[in-house]
């Protein structure tokens, strides 16, 4: 007898509808119980709807309750109540950092003590995954639930969120390059969802040896604008020649933009950023953690690629303990200084500082 097919979506396939959703400005329900849309793409007919089922509540992390002056009783995040009279730009000078400056006083906030925050957490995970802003808005659900709306388990969404993505080799060919004329680009796709990472071979590794290695982050502004700001251009072309003159090396291009939080947020960060506070602050204060990383995949992906030792071309000592933690040896860090400029001293130098990077 054949097994039965179950053609419906899995709950991590749910997720990733629910994430579409949100970044088209749909509601999705959670656990049965509530309605979450996410503040950056609410339109006022949305709310207005919304306003109609009973109490809205904001949801939004801890980073950006500190900003605003909100009370945290969730621990890493705060639910604060909406004023009945509060509109779209009140909920959206609470979710975007932009104006804090020229407009401070958005308070008094009340932040809701009682209850549970699962819901609320599972909102802000898919906001986050969905590279929009961390703030979610959340309504009772009516009776009967509306139709055609993707629903989903708040704590089956925070486990699937936080569990390890598979990766499966899609497509690989040979591509010659200034660098490195031996050079072969693997892609990858992962079972969640989530980007496809790339990996740059260049000549053919000795796998029972520790191969020159490097775990790039996509920056679109250093990598392909050439900006000043960061030292990412610089790096990647450095790694690359690196491996060409050694005539052997593995560089993963991972598409984790701007620490993981996407390149429309990065570039929010880079203008709060021109109003004067460093990288760490203001991934702070858009409601972001200093890092958003997922830093298995650089492991998964070396492994699949059947390395298991490495020489890290890296000054983040994060990233070494990573790739220790799940299962690579790094035999050796090797140090990547260039590309320092007027443009990114500081930056370099908050990193040293906040994020523990060596100089
Ligand atoms: N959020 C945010 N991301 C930034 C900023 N500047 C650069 N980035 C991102 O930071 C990442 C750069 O990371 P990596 O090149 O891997 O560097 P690293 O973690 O500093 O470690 P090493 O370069 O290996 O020493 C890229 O994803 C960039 O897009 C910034 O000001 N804010
Ligand atoms: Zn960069």
């Amino acid at each position: 007898m054949e097994t039965p097919v179950f053609l419906g979506p899995s709950p991590l396939e749910l997720i990733n509808r629910a994430r579409a959703d949100l970044r088209l400005g749909l509601p999705v329900v959670l656990s049965g119980q509530m309605l979450a849309v996410a503040v950056e793409t609410l339109s006022p007919e949305r709310l207005e709807a919304l306003r109609r089922l009973g109490p809205l509540t904001l949801a939004l992390t801890a980073w950006r309750a500190e900003t605003l002056k909100a009370r945290v009783y969730d621990d890493d995040l705060a639910r604060i109540a909406v004023p009945e009279e509060a509109d779209l730009a009140w909920l959206r000078a609470l979710a975007d950092p932009a104006d804090d400056l020229r407009v401070p006083m958005k308070g008094p906030l009340t932040s809701l003590r009682d209850g549970d925050a699962t819901l609320a957490r599972a909102a802000i995970g898919l906001c986050k995954t969905a590279q929009l802003l961390p703030a979610a808005l959340l309504a009772p659900l009516p009776t009967p639930a509306p139709e055609g709306l993707t629903a989903l388990a708040a704590p089956q969404v925070l486990q699937l969120l936080s569990s390890e993505a598979a990766f499966a080799p899609v497509a690989a060919a040979r591509v010659p390059m200034r660098a490195a004329e031996r050079g072969r680009l693997h892609i990858f796709r992962p079972d969640d969802g989530g980007p496809e990472h790339y990996a740059i071979e260049i000549g053919s590794p000795d796998r029972a040896q520790p191969v020159l290695a490097r775990l790039h982050s996509a920056c679109f502004t250093g990598d392909v604008m050439g900006s000043l700001k960061c030292d990412c251009g610089p790096q990647l072309d450095a790694a690359l020649h690196q491996m060409g003159a050694e005539g052997a090396g593995v560089l993963l291009y991972l598409n984790q933009e701007g620490r993981g939080i996407g390149l429309a947020n990065k570039m929010r960060a880079y203008s709060l950023q021109d109003q004067g506070f460093d990288t760490v602050e203001a991934n702070h204060r858009l409601g972001f953690e200093d890092d958003e990383r997922d830093f298995r995949i650089g492991a998964a992906l070396l492994k699949k690629l059947g390395f298991s030792s490495v020489r890290l071309l890296t000054n983040n000592p994060a990233k070494v303990r990573m790739l220790e933690t799940h299962g690579i040896a790094v035999r050796e860090r090797v140090p990547l200084k260039v590309g320092k400029s007027r443009h990114n001293e500081a930056y370099l130098a908050t990193k040293a500082a906040k994020s523990g990077h060596l100089l």
